[in-house]
């Protein structure tokens, strides 16, 4: 018998069957990802044998078996939602890249004696730009729908920059009262070169109202900025710079409507940002998508969310979020202002260089 053994020759199938039980033997438990489910469903339907399969994935004949079973049930599978957070699934959707050379001192915009039209400006961000660009020299027009804070902030900032401030009450849902702020800005201040779109509501349950003011409210600042900056129409050319998020960039599942208004203002930054229209009007347009502060973070996101339901989307939307200070996000838009080309967004955060955003390269 010993010596019958020593010639028999194995076919293929006894080879895979000897490996498979070396596999099997030296196997645990290995719980197989829903990628790996797919990537499997996919080489069976192209014809590979469930053998071959079972060695690469190691795991046993069965699995594979029961994978083909489950068919239905796993195309159907939503992507996990440590997946669908991860760094990596939101690096392949969107990608940044530093712009090293955005630091040229050639064609940088000088701020001085320049005259800034700031929505949203009595708080947050909007606040700190008005500060920001009062101290590089400029006068700054705040304008915000909510008059006391305005009025506030208009007597805070007068005792440094006197009659380089003023406040306009605007609410930018009204065509005519962006436009009467603009004429105020232009009849006390000197004229508008800068025109910051930064008013925005985030509240989901008031989807309708906040369409108004982050998206028709942009539209609106962009083209009021036409208007009365065009060089084709008179004016002295200048900038605009929107006010995107970092859900500009990838989706804040908790936020639909607000992401979506986030996304639509990289994407009209860009169209218009182009130089067709650069060179037709001279006036430059950008955005800035910051991360959240703390304030963002904090409040009760249930009253935001268009659903109680969402509140575990909000969780892992902000859970690893590192929160920006104003300060920090004033200072990168005016250094943005200065040098950052037509058309690009520029994700900021905390304590890094801008990054400028890619969107469907
Ligand atoms: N706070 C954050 O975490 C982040 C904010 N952003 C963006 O930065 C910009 C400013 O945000 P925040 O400073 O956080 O907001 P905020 O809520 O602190 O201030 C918004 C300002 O806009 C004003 N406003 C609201 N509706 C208006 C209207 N119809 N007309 C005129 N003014 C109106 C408000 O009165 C308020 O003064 C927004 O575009 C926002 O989407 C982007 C990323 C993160
Ligand atoms: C995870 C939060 C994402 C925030 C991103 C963003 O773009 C923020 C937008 C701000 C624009 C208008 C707002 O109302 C947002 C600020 C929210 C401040 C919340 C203050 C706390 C509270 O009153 O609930």
């Amino acid at each position: 018998m010993a010596s019958k053994r020593k010639y028999k020759t194995l076919t293929l199938k006894e080879k895979l069957d000897i490996l498979n039980r070396k596999m099997a033997s030296k196997r645990k438990y290995k719980t197989l990802t829903l990628k790996e489910k797919l990537d499997i469903l996919n080489r069976l339907e192209r014809g590979e044998s469930g053998k071959v399969l079972d060695i690469a994935y190691g795991v046993d004949t069965s699995t594979i078996s029961d994978i083909k079973k489950c068919t239905g049930r796993i195309k159907s599978s939503p992507p996990s939602p440590a997946y669908l957070y991860s760094r990596r699934y939101r690096n392949s959707a969107v990608k940044t890249k530093a712009i090293k050379n955005y630091n040229t001192d050639k064609n940088t915009m000088d701020l001085k004696g320049k005259v800034a039209l700031v929505t949203g400006g009595a708080s947050g961000y909007g606040r700190e730009y008005c500060v920001e660009l009062l101290k590089q020299g400029c006068k700054v027009s705040i304008c915000d729908i909510n008059s006391d804070a305005g009025e506030d902030l208009l007597h805070e900032l007068s005792k440094q920059a006197q009659d380089r401030v003023i406040f306009c009450p605007c609410d930018v849902t009204d065509y005519q009262q962006y436009e009467e702020a603009f004429q105020t800005t232009i009849s006390k201040l000197g004229g508008v070169d800068i025109v910051i779109n930064n008013a925005s509501v985030m509240n989901d349950r008031l989807w309708e109202l906040e369409v108004d003011v982050n998206l028709n409210g942009v539209i609106r600042g962009l083209l009021l900025a036409f208007r009365f900056l065009g060089r084709d129409r008179g004016g002295p050319g200048g900038i605009v710079v929107n006010g995107g998020s970092s859900c500009s960039t990838h989706p804040f599942v908790s936020l639909p409507v607000f992401t979506a208004t986030k996304h639509a203002v990289a994407a009209l930054t860009r169209s218009y940002g182009d130089p067709y229209h650069v060179n037709l009007t001279g006036v430059r347009v950008i955005a800035v998508c910051p991360t959240p502060t703390e304030t963002a973070l904090q409040g009760d996101a249930r009253k935001r969310l268009m659903s109680g339901e969402y509140e575990q989307a909000w969780k892992r939307d902000t859970g690893n979020t590192v929160p920006v200070k104003n300060e920090f996000v004033a200072k990168s838009m005016v250094d943005l202002i200065k040098k950052a080309p037509s058309g690009s967004s520029w994700l900021i955060e905390n304590s890094q260089a801008p990054k400028e955003i890619t969107l469907f390269p």
